[in-house]
């Protein structure tokens, strides 16, 4: 069974969360890319990382800054070559299959770009459109969003003149434009004031339980803690830990991820 609402015995709505037998979406296997910088030669940003995730589960990248996080989702969106390794995206290759890749999933992060001139209903149609939602489905997609995310009322204002809050929900709407099945969002609450992050968080776990997958990066423990299914920590382009929260609390004894993310940090520097 994958992700999907359920009544529970009182009749209430709850969330089923991935099972173990849901679709695997995201298929990564020895995935490494390598820098030439200045001064340190080759950098291996990734270092030949596994890991996959299944439709209706937050997957959370879990690093610090400079710990590939980036790297990595920027080759699962095609927009990074790999220098080693796989990564398959709804069983699209990202190397030889990049435009269904692109078709498949959603990028989001705190510094997505909008084009200002543009009002929200022309921004969602414009990438509605370059991400190929078949022509006949665009309108319908676009008003959805509108409504969705509460955006009727300034759906035609150029975006330069939204405030912040408001520009973010074109972002987000503007990343699901053309309904992927796969969302990646890299440090998406970066800057965003309290109520905007925990609105983003909510988006989040709505993608979730339409049975969608979500990659979230952060260096946020609490956003890890409280969103994701699975959590991978990344440290000098490595996985060094995988799994729920109460494995990773199994393996270490230890409760708070933040304790749990130096436990494993410290025993590789050691
Ligand atoms: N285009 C590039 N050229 C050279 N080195 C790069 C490039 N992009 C990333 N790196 C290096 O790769 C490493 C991983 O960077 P990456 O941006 O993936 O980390 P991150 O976990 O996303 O961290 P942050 O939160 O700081 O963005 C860093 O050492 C970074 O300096």
């Amino acid at each position: 069974m994958s992700a999907m609402d359920v009544d529970t015995n009182e009749g209430e709505r709850s969330v089923v969360t991935a099972e173990p037998e849901a679709r695997v979406t995201v298929e990564v296997a020895g995935l490494t890319k390598s820098f030439l910088e200045e001064g340190r030669g080759e950098v291996r940003a990734v270092d030949g990382i596994d890991f996959h995730c299944r439709a209706g589960e937050v997957f959370g990248l879990l690093g610090a800054n400079g710990a590939g996080k980036t790297t990595t989702l920027r080759m699962l969106s095609t927009v990074l070559r790999p220098s080693a390794g796989q990564a398959r995206v709804m069983g699209f290759d990202v190397e030889s299959q990049g435009e269904m890749v692109r078709r498949s999933l959603g990028f989001h992060s705190a510094s997505t770009a909008l084009y200002p001139r543009l009002t929200a209903r022309e921004t969602l149609d414009f990438f509605a459109r370059v991400n190929r939602l078949p022509k006949p489905r665009v309108k319908e997609r676009v008003e959805q969003l509108i409504e969705r995310f509460g955006i009727t009322e300034y759906a035609d204002a150029r975006v330069e003149k939204l405030s912040s809050g408001m520009k973010q929900k074109v972002a987000i709407a503007r990343t699901l434009a053309h309904d992927p099945p796969v969302l990646i969002f890299d440090e998406p609450t970066v800057g965003l004031d309290v109520l905007n992050a925990i609105s983003l968080l909510e988006v989040v776990e709505e993608l979730r339980a339409e049975g969608r997958t979500v990659i979230y990066s952060s260096h946020i423990m609490s956003e890890a803690e409280r969103l994701c299914d699975r959590i991978a920590v990344l440290h000098r382009g490595r996985i060094l830990a995988l799994g729920t929260l109460d494995e990773l609390r199994e393996a270490t004894g230890l409760h708070y991820l933040q304790d749990i993310f130096v436990h494993y940090v410290q025993a590789a520097e050691a």
